[in-house]
């Protein structure tokens, strides 16, 4: 068997070109939404996906706002940034790229942001919104994994998820949106602690993989016919991707992401997704 492709480039194009059309409806209105982001330090992963944000940008007709910091930067300048992108009407929502160096501390600096301009559904306030199921912009990577599945029809009602990894922008929301009455999968979370991966792997209908370590799933963990997102990023020498998905798996599994090409296009495109609906708030809104 050799698994069908879930294409993040092709899909995320296909999302972009739909926000394209409502960004030129928006600014008929008089509405010129805008994303802002705030890039600590020079790690070139970090400048390159961010970069990338700012080409989704123009590609969208959406205005871009980018503040620079050095690697340097103290707690209180990056906070000064955050308090003046809060303000900044021309900036509709933003980001902070994560992580930030080492020695800031993150949560204070998400937790500082204006909760209705936060377009990577990571403040407090939007998280906890998600769990009270209140309306709140969905984080990117989980939503755009969400998207992913649906637009290549994989049945996520009913199916057995493992998520592998618990960090913020990934594992921690991802069994949130997936246990949604719209997705109603049955989830388990894997991490470290856990004691036999394998065993959990051979289970599931779909495995999401964001645990940062290379090919840790290899064919023999995966169900035949099972859908396998690979979010990991670990770099070799040469700088190159490499997931946390051997590549032996797609003989076994039924559908896989590439990586790159599958859910990192998807997050961007979903994270513009967010500054679009909020200005579509926004807009509804004035109206009334
Ligand atoms: N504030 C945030 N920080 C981070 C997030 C996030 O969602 N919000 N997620 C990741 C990084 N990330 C988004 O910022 C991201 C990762 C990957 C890609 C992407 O398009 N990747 C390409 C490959 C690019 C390459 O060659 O390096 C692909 O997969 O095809 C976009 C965004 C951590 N930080």
């Amino acid at each position: 068997m050799s698994a069908q492709i879930l294409d993040g480039k092709a899909t995320a194009a296909e999302i972009k070109s739909d926000l394209a059309t409502r960004v030129a409806a928006l600014k008929e209105r008089g509405f010129a939404p805008g994303l802002g982001t705030i890039l600590v330090g020079e790690d070139p992963g970090s400048q390159k996906y961010v970069a990338g944000k700012h080409r989704d940008c123009a590609e969208v007709g959406l205005a871009s706002i980018q503040r620079e910091l050095p690697a340097t930067a103290t707690q209180e300048e990056i906070e000064a940034v955050v308090r003046e992108l809060n303000e900044d009407p021309a900036c509709t929502g933003y980001i902070v790229q994560l992580p930030l160096p080492k020695g800031i501390d993150e949560n204070r600096v998400l937790e500082l942001m204006d909760p209705a301009k936060d377009a990577d559904g990571l403040h407090p306030t939007n998280l906890g919104r998600l769990v009270l199921n209140e309306p709140a912009p969905l984080p990117c990577t989980p939503n755009g994994i969400i998207q992913l599945l649906r637009r290549h029809g994989v049945e996520i009602k009913g199916a057995e998820v493992v998520v592998v990894g618990r960090g913020v922008t990934i594992g921690r929301p991802m069994p949130l949106l997936l246990t949604r009455r719209s997705e109603n999968a049955t989830v388990t979370q894997c991490h470290t602690g856990t004691k036999d991966l394998s065993a959990h792997l051979r289970r599931a209908d779909i495995v999401i993989a964001a645990a940062g370590v290379p090919h840790l799933i290899k064919p023999e963990d995966v169900k035949p016919g099972a859908a396998v997102l690979d979010v990991g990023v670990s770099r070799n020498e040469e700088g190159r991707i490499v997931g946390d998905v051997h590549p032996g798996v797609a003989e076994v599994a039924g559908w896989i992401s590439p990586n790159p090409g599958g859910v990192g296009p998807m997050t961007r495109a979903l994270l513009l997704v967010n500054v679009v609906e909020a200005a579509e708030r926004a807009a509804a809104a004035a109206a009334h």
